[in-house]
């Protein structure tokens, strides 16, 4: 796993952790931002997620408030983790519905967008879908299924993950909604996702998003939409082990992002 360049808190004796003062003012700053920034872009069930959540404002919350609304609604914990962790370590998590939560925040000139995943990212992008049955339950399969994966395997697994639970979007009477936590994280992606107009919209096929490669670096230029989150149950029950085995006799499709030493002027 790359070395992160943040530094994650630890709890005290009594399990707190206490952070500073300019931490909790960075929480304060981002959710606010990304709250009026998710009106009417995120789906209705990230909305009602986030209602149960109740994040406080003006500090970064408590790993065990948090808990106590997880646990009553899908059976889901946030569990400590010092920042990006092993795909073992990952999956082991998600297969016990126990959400891996990195006690580092973002700094203010990265508000908008960073690269790894902070304590922001993963409770206000991912734990308000986790309250949602057909989220706990896809999550819940997925790490199942990559905890018993092959490294190979798990290569397609991570892309599914991409493309649903970090970067979805759903359809709706009213036009596209997030529902990927990668986005609802990211005021920058957010905006990118709505107003940009490098972004393409795929309807959402497995066999084709498992062949999608991705980079984790920029903004995304695909993301691909389901018509329901109910939609997540039924991908759970699909065999997908089966459709990796069908994505690699297809091989990948030819990535369309830009190439990562390609400098600014001539990414197109
Ligand atoms: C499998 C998934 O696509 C991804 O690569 C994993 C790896 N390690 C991680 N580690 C942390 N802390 N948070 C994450 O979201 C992930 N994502
Ligand atoms: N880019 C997201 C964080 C993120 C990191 C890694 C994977 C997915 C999302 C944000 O700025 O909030
Ligand atoms: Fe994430």
């Amino acid at each position: 796993m790359n070395s992160t360049q943040y530094v994650a808190h630890k709890p005290d004796a009594n399990g707190i952790i206490h952070y500073s003062d300019e931490e909790n003012a960075i929480w304060h700053t981002l959710i606010e931002r990304q709250l009026a920034c998710v009106q009417g872009r995120a789906c209705k069930e990230y909305m009602t997620g986030l209602e149960k959540l109740a994040l406080s404002h003006r500090h970064i919350p408590q790993l065990k408030d948090i808990n106590q609304v997880l646990e009553p609604a899908t059976g889901w914990q946030v569990h400590r983790v010092p920042a990006l962790i092993s795909f073992d370590h990952f999956f082991e998590l998600l297969a016990n519905r126990q959400f891996p939560v990195a006690t580092f925040i973002r700094r203010e000139d990265e508000l908008d967008y960073l690269q790894e995943p902070d304590i922001f990212h993963e409770l206000f992008g991912h734990c308000a879908l986790l309250t949602n049955p057909a989220f706990a339950r896809f999550t819940h399969t997925y790490g199942q299924l990559g905890r018993d994966a092959s490294p190979a395997d798990r290569g397609f697994l991570a892309r599914l993950y991409w493309f649903t639970v970090e970067f979805g979007l759903l359809n709706s009477p009213q036009g596209r909604r997030i529902y990927g936590g990668g986005i609802l994280s990211s005021p920058g992606e957010t905006q990118h996702a709505f107003e940009s107009d490098i972004p393409e919209f795929r309807p959402f096929d497995i066999l084709d998003v498992l062949r999608t490669p991705y980079r984790i670096d920029i903004m995304q230029p695909i993301y691909y939409v389901l018509d329901s989150l109910d939609d997540l149950f039924a991908i759970a029950d699909m065999d997908i082990m089966a459709h990796i085995q069908q994505a690699r006799s297809l091989g990948l499709f030819t990535p369309t992002f830009p190439d990562k030493k390609a400098t600014k002027h001539n990414a197109s």
